[in-house]
């Protein structure tokens, strides 16, 4: 074997630099930090509620004042930025969606919470209007499709009730064309020229998104699949192509979604474009990695803090993870 300066065994001996943990964490080349963490989290109706979602092991669905003690907790851990999904009542739900830009709607309402209870955490939100919708799509569906500049302008007074309810990082998931450039049109001229976004640029068609849907209610509302605005899995060049356009329609933040299968994707993105890129370890990472644990055919511990870790070494600056304050306990000491 021939590596540039490499001496031949037994000169070389890469056993030497794994001797002991010491060493080991000298040598260490990529490290994940409580601050490589986002926390999404499940929103729902009511008070002092905090009910488990079956297909995601320890995740809750959580009422406004049980996601404020949330946002308080992760604060405390060092957690930088939590992420707001809702789960909205089926009666709200329509082919129109406006439920998405009610200003009092549940996710504006948590941000509004957490803002006003002073927790330091930048608190991130979702567009996308697959909760409000009776057709469980992202977009608005006209005679069997989605029709996309239509939805777009319905996004961008999603992202604007977003906005005004405090929202720190606007996170696009819709994969609609040309909602970052409206977006960032609507929110200079709005006055929120501090307000990021944090684009789902390459976000793939999976099938890793289940439980997630489960946990929003939306599963069963949704009539198809998303193949029409989501990724073909199969593709990476397209990948790069979106996010550049991403970044020249005003994204702060880049995202790979999902995770662990699309590590190839982070790596690359990383490489071409080095800015700011997070990964989105999904519902159904999350489910396996838990399922397993709990047969015992995992340690789920490690599997989490390596799975983490992997994302850090092909090059994501951060992770959504349902794991999030798991993992700050765990680099804190604490379990
Ligand atoms: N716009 C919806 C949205 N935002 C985040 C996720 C998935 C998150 C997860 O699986 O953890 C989805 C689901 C989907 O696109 O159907």
């Amino acid at each position: 074997m021939s590596h540039l300066g490499q001496a031949p065994f037994p000169k070389t001996r890469f056993r030497r630099t794994r001797q002991s943990p010491q060493i080991r964490a000298l040598v260490q080349e990529n490290t994940l930090g409580v601050g490589d963490l986002i926390w999404p989290v499940f929103v729902r109706d009511g008070e002092g509620v905090e009910e488990p979602v079956a297909s995601m092991p320890g995740v809750m669905r959580r009422s406004v004042d049980k996601i404020v003690e949330a946002a308080r907790e992760a604060a405390d851990l060092g957690i930088p930025v939590i992420c707001l999904f809702p789960y909205t009542d089926p009666a709200l739900k329509t082919s129109t969606c406006e439920e998405a830009w009610n200003p009092d709607n549940l996710s504006n309402r948590a941000s509004r919470a957490i803002k006003d209870a002073g927790i330091d955490i930048a608190v991130m939100s979702d567009v996308a209007l697959d909760p409000y919708s009776a057709d469980g799509h992202d977009g608005f569906v006209v005679d069997g499709k989605i029709i996309n500049d239509e939805t777009v302008d319905a996004l961008v007074k999603q992202a604007l009730s977003q906005a005004r309810a405090g929202i720190d990082i606007i996170g696009p998931s819709d994969m609609m064309d040309g909602r970052i450039g409206a977006m960032r049109d609507m929110l200079e001229s709005e006055g929120f020229q501090d307000t990021m976004l944090l684009s789902y640029s390459a976000k793939y068609a999976s099938a890793f998104y289940g439980p997630f849907r489960d946990a929003v209610g939306a599963s069963g509302a949704l009539k198809g699949d998303k193949t029409t605005y989501q990724m073909n899995p199969g593709n990476t060049d397209e990948a790069l192509r979106l996010i550049e356009r991403d970044l020249s329609e005003g994204a702060d933040m880049v995202m790979v979604k999902p995770g662990m299968p699309y590590l190839d994707i982070c790596r690359r993105v990383k490489d071409r474009f080095a800015v700011p890129t997070y990964a989105y370890q999904v519902s159904g990472e999350y489910a396996m990695i838990q399922a397993a644990a709990l047969n015992g055919w995992i340690d789920g511990e490690k599997a989490m803090m390596e799975s983490l870790l992997c994302f850090k070494r092909a090059g994501c600056d951060g992770i959504l993870t349902y794991f999030a304050p798991a993992v700050a306990k765990k680099l804190h000491g604490l379990r």
